[in-house]
């Protein structure tokens, strides 16, 4: 299978990375400065440049780059897995990247990210979910370059603060790099609108936490992970480039979890 990367920054640079001490390429990269050939690696700007035997595509780019690029790549029919997944936040982006993928008969794969849980969250939506909750909680300086900036002084807070409470859809809208998490759970369990958010930037951590609060017909549950932030991306947690590694190796296997 050769396969593909949109993205070089923290992601997609772990994801690089994983694939060649796997001896799986990247066989091609998509970026927006990038023609041409560095360190043997193939750099293209556009779907179109991209390598016929291109059979795999990881977004590791952000919601622009799926919204850009994603239909086309399903379309040609190439499988894609993407990080991105906030983007489906969008009615029309779900509908557009839904009907590209049937005609090109491909599939979208939402990598877990920097969350998991999921497995249960989708099984207990099969009897009924009541509630659904999720908390995103990181140092401050995992807000920068988000609507915290609005919200807070993040460079002298002192104490907790809630900087976002409301629907995962408007979390996964109004913060593109930040909620991709509140989207994978509300896409796993009472959808965008049913699933409530609170964001919280705290001084007093050091890991990126996530929590799930969850109760339905199933019982309940809770569920919480500190997870470590990139070296070079304090926004972006390492299980979410783990996790688009490892829907990689899903795809490889003759056996999946
Ligand atoms: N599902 C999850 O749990 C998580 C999801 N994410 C998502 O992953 C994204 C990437 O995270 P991270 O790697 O840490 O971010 P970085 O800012 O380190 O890197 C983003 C990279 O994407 C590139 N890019 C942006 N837009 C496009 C485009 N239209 N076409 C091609 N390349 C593009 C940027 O290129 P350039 O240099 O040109 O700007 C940059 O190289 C986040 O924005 C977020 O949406 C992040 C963390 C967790
Ligand atoms: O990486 C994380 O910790 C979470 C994140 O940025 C997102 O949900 O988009």
């Amino acid at each position: 299978m050769k396969i593909g990367i949109i993205g070089e920054g923290a992601i997609g640079r772990y994801v690089a990375d994983s694939l060649q001490v796997r001896g799986l390429g990247p066989h091609a990269i998509l970026t927006r400065s990038g023609g041409g050939t560095s360190d043997g690696l193939s750099r293209v700007r556009s779907v179109a440049d991209m390598p016929d035997d291109i059979s795999l595509m990881v977004d590791c780019a952000g919601h622009a780059a799926l919204v850009q690029h994603g239909p086309a790549i399903l379309e040609r029919g190439i499988d894609l897995v993407t990080v991105s997944l906030g983007a489906l936040a969008d009615p029309e982006l779900e509908f557009t990247l839904t009907d590209a993928a049937r005609r090109g008969n491909a599939q979208l794969h939402l990598a877990s990210g920097a969350i998991g849980a999921l497995d249960a969250l989708r099984a207990a939506k099969v009897g009924g979910l009541e509630e659904v909750t999720y908390t995103g909680r990181k140092p401050p300086r995992g807000w920068k370059g988000s609507p915290a900036e609005d919200r807070l002084d993040l460079d002298t807070l002192t104490a907790a603060a809630t900087h976002f409470d409301g629907t995962a859809r408007d979390a996964a809208t109004t913060y593109p790099k930040n909620a991709n998490v509140a989207a994978a759970v509300a896409l796993a369990g009472a959808g965008f609108d049913a699933t409530q958010v609170r964001l919280i930037a705290d001084p007093d951590v050091i890991a990126n936490i996530h929590e799930i609060h969850a109760t339905g017909a199933f019982g309940q549950f809770h569920f919480r992970i500190e997870g470590h932030a990139l070296p070079d991306n304090p926004r972006s947690s390492a299980l979410a480039a783990m996790s688009a590694v490892a829907a990689i190796e899903r795809q490889l296997a003759p056996i999946t979890t």
